[in-house]
């Protein structure tokens, strides 16, 4: 990129002041002329600042802290809108007074048409910052000032206003125009972290350190993926303009899926991304999943989040080290289904609670993203959530990770100890999942934690204080395994202050909207839509592996899809069909049992089975076979009448 030199930014200037003073003239401005300094009224003001609300909101900060480097110095600090009106202004009272008799005061334009060559009205101009300095000014009333002015721009590269340093001219100062370039800079990222709701904020840059700063390069993706703008530094970094990026993904762009994203910020602690960008460059990246609450959340955005990204009222930045506590928020968990509003609904009551809360279900009904969201909705967001998977971990070394061990406390541990996943959940949330896996032996030792809450490490004499909320699951009838002497009753009933069921995907009225979603996180371009026919097969499939399944079934389909908008039945794996094909009808042996106990012939029993799976697939004779795993010939060879 060209790189300013004093000497060519001097040059270039002076060129720009040049084309100014001859768009001045053709204004028919005249240099000894006092055009109108009349402010607009104070309603039609007030309305401006309405209409300028994000941007007033966001330069105000910046234009104190800019203020403060210059006070004393015969300056001022003004904002103006697009079209060069003064909103705001900031000031030494001494200058202020004369400024006043140049009307730089809100209310007043400053275009070119108004006032000829200025440093507001000539940023907009030529939609770069301008310094204006003495004569160089048009109109010879302007002559006693010098000004520094930087254009603001949006998300789609258009000016939305300009921050300008305008004082006496004897107070010229060389750094001043860097100081409001660095300031309208600050302002327009603040403008663009807010501007989009339900979208991954990418902040990226060469090296590490210049993450965060005010050199980074900013991305805003749908959470499909699609590519919605970038930051100044972050065109300049990807090498492309706006109308460029437009038909570029996250993928394209830095040649990851969004889902590797989230499976980064599902990590305990996910480091910076190293990320290769399309043209080769390697940057370091942290990403914000942004939602409308404030919230990151990663496996439920908004189902239309991908079509019309909102502008926000009230930003607010979250840091991305904190979105591997905020996967999601309850209220993303909601699609309509009537089951689990119940749940969500008595869930949230408990909240903050200190209720320890038991969640039931099948594998995959979202179990843990559940406990996830209870603890992001909970006043101890901002602490720990730890999930402990009883069932996964061998039973010999259970006790350990739960408990933490002292130095040297058995063979094979590590030398400094380690502090047990209850201690680590310290001030935030343990989910024990699978509880009805845990040791019959730690049981006891588990209740005295929830007790007492004082840890006692592996081999150590000291108790430890803890303050840990529980939330459980289990897929295990838990009261069987009581009667089975596999659980104890004593910690089932301390564990057990709120159950709640999630239901299995085959019973969700809202498998639709689930659908959406979840092509929503895992399509880059968020594009991709499953055919009728498809989700009737979802709607009758009985889902064992529930969520999980879905979800690994629409990202193959996803893939096998690629350019094809609509994911259909070719794109489904053969597994999935088989699956289907022998839930079907063919294979529902009592009703086969039935028919023939009637005395109906084999002919009868294949016409009756073919004649319920076309009307389970709406008369269509393609989706009939491969649901009866036949060719449509057969169908056709059996049942004539449909040729
Ligand atoms: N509402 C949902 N929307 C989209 N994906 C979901 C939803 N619920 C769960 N999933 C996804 O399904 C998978 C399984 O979810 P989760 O681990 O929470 O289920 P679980 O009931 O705890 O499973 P298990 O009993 O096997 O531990 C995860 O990848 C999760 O992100």
């Amino acid at each position: 990129m060209y790189q300013p030199t004093a000497t060519n930014a001097a040059q270039d200037m002076a060129g720009i002041i040049t084309t100014s003073h001859e768009r001045s003239l053709a204004y028919g401005l005249c240099p000894e002329s006092h055009p109108d300094f009349d402010p607009v009224g104070r309603g039609e003001l007030s309305l401006l600042i309405e209409q300028n609300k994000m941007l007033h909101a966001h330069a105000l900060p910046a234009m104190e802290t800019l203020y403060q480097q210059i006070i004393n110095t015969h300056n001022m600090v003004i904002l103006t809108d697009a079209n060069g009106i003064i909103l705001h202004s900031l000031g030494d009272a001494d200058f202020l007074e004369k400024a006043n008799r140049v009307a730089l005061q809100p209310g007043v334009a400053w275009s070119e048409e108004s006032k000829g060559t200025n440093a507001i009205g000539t940023a907009i101009a030529e939609k770069s910052a301008a310094l204006v300095h003495a004569d160089q000014h048009y109109l010879q009333s302007n002559h006693f000032l010098t000004c520094s002015a930087a254009p603001i721009t949006d998300h789609h590269g258009n000016v939305v206003g300009v921050l300008d340093v305008s004082g006496d001219q004897r107070s010229y100062h060389k750094h001043t125009m860097a100081l409001v370039r660095m300031s309208a800079l600050m302002i327009e990222n603040q403008l663009f972290a807010a501007t989009f709701e339900d979208a991954i904020t990418l902040h990226f840059h060469t090296r590490p350190e210049f993450i965060g700063t005010l050199m980074e390069g900013i991305a805003s993706f749908t959470p499909g993926g699609r590519f919605l703008s970038a930051n100044r530094n972050g065109l300049f970094q990807l090498g492309l303009t706006y109308s460029a990026l437009q038909t570029h993904t996250f993928s394209s762009l830095f040649g990851l899926p969004v889902s590797a994203l989230f499976d980064h910020y599902r990590t305990a602690a996910p480091g910076l991304l190293n990320l290769c960008m399309h043209n080769g460059v390697r940057v370091y990246g942290r990403a914000q999943l942004r939602l409308a609450s404030g919230h990151f959340q990663v496996m439920s955005p908004p189902s239309d989040s991908d079509h019309a990204p909102r502008p926000t009222a009230a930003p607010t930045a979250l840091h991305a080290a904190q979105a591997a506590r905020k996967l999601s928020g309850l209220r993303y968990l909601r699609t309509g289904d009537a089951q689990l509003e119940l749940v969500i609904d008595k869930v949230t009551r408990v909240l903050g609670k200190d209720i320890p809360i038991m969640i039931m279900g099948e594998t995959g009904t979202g179990k843990e993203l559940l406990a996830q969201a209870i603890h992001n909705d909970s006043p101890r967001s901002m602490g720990p959530f730890i999930p402990v998977n009883c069932a996964s971990i061998p039973e010999t070394l259970i006790e350990s990770e739960l408990f933490g061990y002292e130095d040297g406390a058995f063979t094979g541990a590590r030398k400094k100890g380690a502090v047990g996943r209850i201690l680590q959940a310290n001030g935030g949330t343990l989910f024990l999942d699978e509880i009805g896996d845990m040791p019959f032996s730690l049981q006891a030792r588990l209740l005295r934690v929830l007790q007492e809450r004082m840890v006692t490490p592996l081999g150590s004499g000291k108790s430890i204080p803890v303050n840990v909320e529980v939330i459980c699951a289990t897929n295990h009838n838990l009261r069987e395994r009581i009667a089975r002497g596999l659980f104890r009753e004593d910690l089932y009933y301390r564990l057990n202050g709120l159950v709640v069921k999630l239901p299995p995907l085959r019973e969700r009225t809202d498998l639709e909207t689930v659908v959406k979603k979840i092509i929503s996180i895992e399509s880059n371009n968020g594009n991709h839509t499953v055919s009728a026919e498809i989700l009737e097969l979802f709607r009758r499939h009985k889902w064992p592996g529930n969520f999980r399944q879905l979800t690994n079934l629409l990202r193959t389909a996803i893939v096998m899809a690629g350019d094809e908008y609509e994911i259909c039945l070719r794109h489904m794996p053969d597994d999935f069909m088989d699956d289907i094909a022998t839930s079907s009808p063919l294979h529902d042996a009592a009703h086969t049992d039935r028919m023939l106990a009637t005395g109906a012939n084999l002919e009868e029993v294949e016409h009756s089975v073919i004649q319920k799976a076309l009307e389970a697939n709406g008369g269509n004779v393609s989706a009939t076979a491969r649901a009866l795993g036949v060719s449509r010939n057969t169908i056709y060879r059996k049942m004539p009448h449909l040729k």
